[in-house]
């Protein structure tokens, strides 16, 4: 089970002021629970890890099976939530050289529809071009310029490649149940397909097919995953008392450093594992808070490694930031630092010690140097890398987010904002229905 330390904020603001959120908490949890806030028609992610029923585990693990039997490489088409939530659990169970290992356990699982770049296309396109590979199309609105993109030229060569049958075997569609042309795609062609609901928006969706296909795909206990999603919707349940509740006291944290002028929060880690973890996070609160010109700014770091990039900047520049350590109990393996009797680099000192220990000193060196140099900081500790932890953190995240919203005052479940970019794109493109948007951007440049 995670844990939530708030400690180390206590000297920037009080704990009483904390506190003084509870009524606020109690009523954005009644919000979610009755359904009575903002955004109120894409709640269907609060109770999902507990409705999750075995059939349909058992559904995506056969579909996986099936991948798995006939594919050295899938690649997931997506973008946003429509891929960040499938990439942070995959990446933060494996083996971090997996696609370099001769021996493959499971299919090498790539990403595209996630960026516009010819050359990464191109060069993903040649990567394939001897590879038995498998695509799944992920869209909930199933119009996506970049997700429909990759996936045109991704279907054009597996048909190519494979055949239209065998195309047909591992193409896997995951969008909305009636509209879209992902949708019109896969039901023309005979796709297997599954449902994103329509309650639960993208950046929410991790623990629907969106997201459990290729973590089972990639290997992993989707099962495991789900439990310790289902054990966080418990412990973060509107009736656990606030001071027990950790998603309560990380919303009231956030808004209170907030309105103390800390206008930015950096996720931390200290395992390059979990790099995707923090990008999925980014979007889950960047796109839930920063509205009506309010809201966090959500930013991450990997440490140490970003210590040497981005250490000074935290020390010692504007003290506008707060942190957010998610810090990792138990490693995986065990690796000790060796002893050598010429001792060049001076590291015998370290000899017979875990790296994990030095590791575990960096961090807290970091966290005290940091809140001397005027950084309040937060820290989650989840056991260890495993599937149960990593669901318990995205569930806790999600309903922090949800809470923490609704307490900003904004509607943490839509994302007006990103239409602005898509509508100048498509006038720029010529876009049918877009002549009189292309008319007017032509105009201005
Ligand atoms: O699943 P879709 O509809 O392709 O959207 C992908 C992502 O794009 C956004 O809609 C933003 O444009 C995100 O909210 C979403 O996660």
């Amino acid at each position: 089970m995670i844990s939530l330390n708030i400690e180390k904020t206590l000297g920037f603001i009080s704990k009483e002021n904390v506190f003084a959120y509870e009524a606020q908490v109690k009523a954005a949890q009644e919000a979610l629970e009755n359904g009575t806030g903002k955004g109120n028609d894409f709640l269907g992610w609060l109770h999902l890890p507990s409705s999750i029923t075995k059939e349909h585990l058992a559904d995506l693990k056969a579909t996986a099976q099936t991948l798995r039997d006939n594919c050295e490489v899938v690649v997931v088409a997506g973008i946003g939530g429509s891929y960040l939530g499938a990439r942070a659990v995959i990446e933060a169970l494996s083996n971090s050289f997996t696609w370099l290992q001769d021996k493959k356990t499971a299919p090498v699982i790539l990403y595209a529809g996630h960026n516009i770049g010819e050359d990464y296309l191109y060069e993903l396109t040649e990567y394939l071009k001897d590879k038995k590979f498998g695509v799944i199309n992920i869209s909930k609105s199933g119009t996506t310029t970049e997700t429909a993109l990759a996936f045109r030229l991704l279907k054009k060569q597996c048909e190519d490649q494979r055949g239209k049958d065998m195309a047909k075997k591992v193409i896997v569609a995951i969008t909305d149940a009636k509209k879209g042309a992902a949708r019109v795609t896969a039901d023309k062609e005979g796709y297997k397909s599954f449902i994103i609901p329509d309650n639960v928006g993208g950046r929410f969706s991790v623990l629907t097919p969106v997201g459990l296909l290729p973590i089972a795909i990639a290997g992993f206990d989707i099962e495991k995953l789900v439990a310790g999603a289902v054990a966080m919707e418990k412990a973060c349940g509107k009736d656990v008392p606030f001071a027990e509740n950790p998603a309560a006291i990380y919303a009231a944290t956030r808004n209170e450093l907030y309105k103390n002028g800390k206008k930015i929060e950096i996720l931390v880690n200290y395992n390059p594992k979990l790099h995707y973890v923090s990008e999925w996070w980014k979007q889950l609160y960047g796109e839930s808070e920063g509205k009506e010109n309010k809201g966090i700014f959500p930013a991450a770091v990997d440490f140490s490694t970003d210590l040497h990039s981005m250490g000074q900047w935290i020390q010692e520049g504007e003290r506008t930031i707060y942190e957010t350590v998610i810090s990792v109990e138990k490693t995986q393996h065990s690796l000790q630092v060796p002893s050598d009797e010429a001792n060049l680099d001076g590291l015998n000192f370290l000899a017979g010690k875990h790296v994990d220990e030095v590791n575990k000193m960096a961090e807290l060196g970091t966290q005290l140097a940091h809140v001397d140099g005027g950084v309040p900081n937060m820290r989650i500790v989840i056991p260890a890398l495993n599937e149960e932890s990593i669901g318990g953190l995205l569930y806790f995240f999600e309903i922090a987010c949800g809470i923490s919203g609704y307490i900003l005052g904004v509607n943490p479940f839509n994302q007006p904002g990103v239409e602005a970019y898509k509508k100048n794109m498509f006038a720029l493109l010529n876009k049918p229905g877009y002549e009189e948007e292309s008319k007017a951007i032509q105009a201005r440049l």
